[in-house]
């Protein structure tokens, strides 16, 4: 990763005076135009016995992405950052899902795995369910935004740009599972809306073997935005100026 100048100060002062070493290059930013999103970290996404688990996927190193996520979020409202928190899924009827006229009926891994084994239909990611309820060691405090989304992005047909334009917010930092589905298609369709986006890899964790999250990180440093680390978000903002909480 470059490294940013030292003391992580932007010389130019147009972008609040924050420098987040990153890849390609370091990246300025304004704490005040800023916010952490964590992506449906959900017991789905995050726990044994969840969907992605009980869908084949590997879920044996989330626990140490779950740790990171709470250093970021710490990070985040010490700074006075907003988070915005997302939550993947469905009605418990699936009418949100799409039935047979939808790609998503026939790409969800989910809805797949419900139609294999009838017994699990209503229990993976419908509303109200503890596979769609966030871990236990994440939990949103009273004014973050938390939102519900119904595909892989989390702009689509949500609130999410309006709210984040009525704050006056340009940068999104991202952590969350699955880096190479709702991570990835929330940062480029952020991309598209000329939002500065930023991963902190890890703080975020793949669905599929390691070479997804490889594939998805280099994506994106690539062609959409930035890849840091939570340490580096840490630093920078140690250079922030004090702020009141920005929960609203
Ligand atoms: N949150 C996600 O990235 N979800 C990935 C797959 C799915 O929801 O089926």
């Amino acid at each position: 990763m470059e490294e940013a100048p030292a003391g992580y100060r932007d010389p130019s002062g147009r972008h609040g005076g924050l420098m987040l070493p990153a890849r390609p290059e370091p990246i300025a930013f304004d704490a005040a135009a800023t916010a952490l999103i964590v992506v449906d970290m959900q017991n789905a996404y995050a726990t044994k016995g969840g969907y992605l688990d009980l869908a084949g996927f590997d879920v044996s190193e989330t626990g140490p992405v779950i740790a990171q996520i709470a250093r970021a979020v710490a990070a985040a409202r010490a700074a006075g950052i907003r988070v915005v928190w997302f939550q993947n899924g469905w009605d418990p009827d699936y009418v949100e899902a799409g039935g047979p006229g939808s790609p998503n009926w026939h790409k969800s891994n989910a809805l797949k795995t419900m139609r294999r084994r009838p017994e699990m239909n209503q229990q993976l990611l419908a509303k109200g369910t503890w596979d769609y309820a966030l871990v236990d060691a994440l939990t949103p405090e009273p004014g973050e935004i938390v939102l519900g989304k119904t595909r892989y992005s989390g702009f689509f047909n949500t609130p999410l740009d309006s709210m984040l334009r009525a704050r006056g917010i340009r940068t999104l930092v991202f952590t969350g599972i699955a880096t190479n589905v709702c991570v990835e298609s929330t940062l480029r369709d952020g991309f598209f809306l000329e939002y500065f986006g930023i991963v902190l890899a890890d703080a975020t964790h793949q669905a599929g073997p390691p070479s997804l999250q490889a594939g998805a990180l280099l994506n994106i440093e690539t062609f959409f935005g930035w890849v840091s680390d939570v340490a580096s978000f840490e630093a920078a903002l140690a250079h922030a100026e004090p702020r009141a909480t920005a929960a609203e």
